[in-house]
């Protein structure tokens, strides 16, 4: 089998891939959490795993497009990159192996912040999508749900003030997270299928009831 960029990625999985998006601090990592521990309470095979990152490689390019400056393109490089090792090592062979794969943020993410908020091309972005993304059918590897965590800029950055020293990304000014959100609300009118709403500036046992009747719905939860 040839290694080029036509080269489809591993096996059509068994498992169910369900991403986690919003902006920075909308609730994603918190809600992953829960999820993960319910369905391992009840005896599910659960990944849990990021974007970028979640292999030695991606980890490497996660560190260096949170902290370095470069420009639109760079970025997108390096996210597909990261995205393409992630894929062939731990997705792919999770939903194989037929986990659940809990992932924060996948290439809706990309289409959103280097997309809607750096403003680059999005016809570029669908043609790495399409070569990185590629199934053995021919088709896409897309998650079978998506939980975008929708929360107006302006509380997400109040919530993130509280917690942690913002990244590169987190330092962006509220214009760029408005920016974002609007390609994040784009991305789901697009795919209203696969891309579930949550009212995530409710409080927290609100946004975990939506979460969790999107996941029933799903079949994730049974
Ligand atoms: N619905 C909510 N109401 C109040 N605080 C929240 C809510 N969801 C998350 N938080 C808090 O906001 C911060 C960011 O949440 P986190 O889950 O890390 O967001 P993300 O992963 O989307 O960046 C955390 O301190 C978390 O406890
Ligand atoms: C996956 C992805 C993330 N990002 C950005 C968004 C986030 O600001 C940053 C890291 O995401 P995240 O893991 O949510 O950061 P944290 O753990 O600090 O909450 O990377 C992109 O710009 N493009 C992408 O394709």
């Amino acid at each position: 089998m040839s290694d080029g960029i036509d080269s489809p990625i591993h096996p059509c999985g068994l498992g169910l891939f369900v991403s986690f998006e919003g902006i920075d601090g909308a609730g994603k990592s918190t809600h992953l959490a829960t999820l993960a521990e319910r369905l391992r309470a009840q005896g599910r095979r659960v990944t849990v795993t990021r974007e970028p990152g979640g292999t030695p490689l991606a980890e490497t390019l996660r560190g260096s497009l949170l902290h370095s400056a470069m420009d639109a393109l760079t970025e997108a490089l390096l996210v597909f990159a990261a995205r393409r090792d992630h894929l062939r090592h731990v997705i792919e062979p999770a939903l194989a192996a037929g986990d659940v794969v809990l992932c924060d943020r996948f290439t809706d993410a990309t289409f959103a912040y280097q997309g809607y908020g750096r403003g680059f091309d999005l016809s570029v972005l669908s043609t790495l999508e399409g070569w990185v993304q590629r199934t053995p059918q021919g088709g896409l590897r897309q998650p079978d749900l998506t939980l975008w965590f929708d929360v107006p800029p302006a509380l997400a950055a109040a919530r993130l003030s509280a917690t942690r020293a913002p990244d590169k990304f987190e330092a962006e000014p509220l214009a760029f997270f408005e920016r974002v959100a609007a390609g994040y609300a784009a991305r789901a009118a697009q795919a209203p299928d696969r891309i579930v709403r949550i009212d995530a500036s409710l409080p927290l046992p609100a946004v975990w009831a939506q979460v969790e009747q999107a996941a029933r719905a799903r079949g994730v939860l049974p």
